[in-house]
């Protein structure tokens, strides 16, 4: 667990050198799936001062197995997404400013040229706005569950990332640099997303065929999404 820790203190303060994350927002966890524990950012801390020690170590369902200090208050929703994505490695979460506007603003963000194409096959999708019962009762779990209906039979891979309503982005991927990586990619393509609808607010976006011809020539793998 070690080295997973170390990892996971880099994959955080990447966010913090990507200009993704200010002051304690966001945050960075990683899974050993042969051992099934997380590791994941202290809540709170600042980024600077933060080292592999003060990171957190919970298992699947959120005991506290190591460290000092108090998990990020996201956990929940990280453990969510690793109990139901069984191939994702590292979750990361984010108030980066364009991603997180268009979660404010409760839209996907639809697939509108060859950039997003190469990262994200379709729209990077957004969850529903969650109920008052879910907000005052297990909230951050709620938002798990959110997030993983939103993607309804994609895989999650396809697309790693979803917009939570009215909060931010959660990316995910294979490992936690993978995660981050897959971060700063959406916070670009949320950007470029922002100013294509203000240039022309009736784009229709990349074709399938240009979407498939770039998504297939970089991931070299067959489509799911639009075939159920
Ligand atoms: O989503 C939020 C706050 O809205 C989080 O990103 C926090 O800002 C980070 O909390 P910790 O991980 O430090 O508990």
């Amino acid at each position: 667990m070690r080295e997973l820790r170390e990892q996971v203190l880099e994959a955080n303060l990447e966010v913090v050198r990507r200009g993704l994350v200010l002051y304690t927002f966001g945050n960075v966890s990683g899974i050993s799936r042969t051992d099934g524990l997380v590791v994941i950012k202290p809540s709170g801390v600042p980024y600077e001062r933060m080292k592999a020690d003060d990171l957190v170590i919970t298992d699947l369902d959120g005991r506290q197995v190591w460290g000092e200090l108090r998990p990020s208050s996201d956990l929940a929703t990280h453990l969510h997404l690793y109990r139901s994505f069984s191939e994702i490695g590292g979750v990361v979460h984010t108030h980066s400013e364009f991603a997180t506007s268009w979660a404010q603003a409760r839209r996907e963000i639809p697939p509108l040229g060859t950039t997003h194409a190469d990262y994200f096959y379709g729209p990077v999708p957004v969850t529903r706005k969650l109920t008052t019962a879910e907000i005052e009762g297990n909230y951050v779990h709620a938002t798990g569950v959110a997030i993983v209906e939103c993607f309804g039979n994609r895989d999650p891979l396809e697309a790693p990332a979803a917009l939570v309503a009215d909060h931010g982005p959660f990316c995910w991927g294979r490992s936690p640099d993978e995660a981050v990586h897959n971060a700063v990619v959406l916070e670009s393509i949320a950007r470029m997303a922002t100013y294509t609808v203000a240039l022309r607010p009736d784009t229709s976006g990349v074709s399938q065929a240009l979407m498939d011809r770039h998504y297939f020539r970089k991931h070299g793998k067959t489509a799911t999404y639009g075939q159920s």
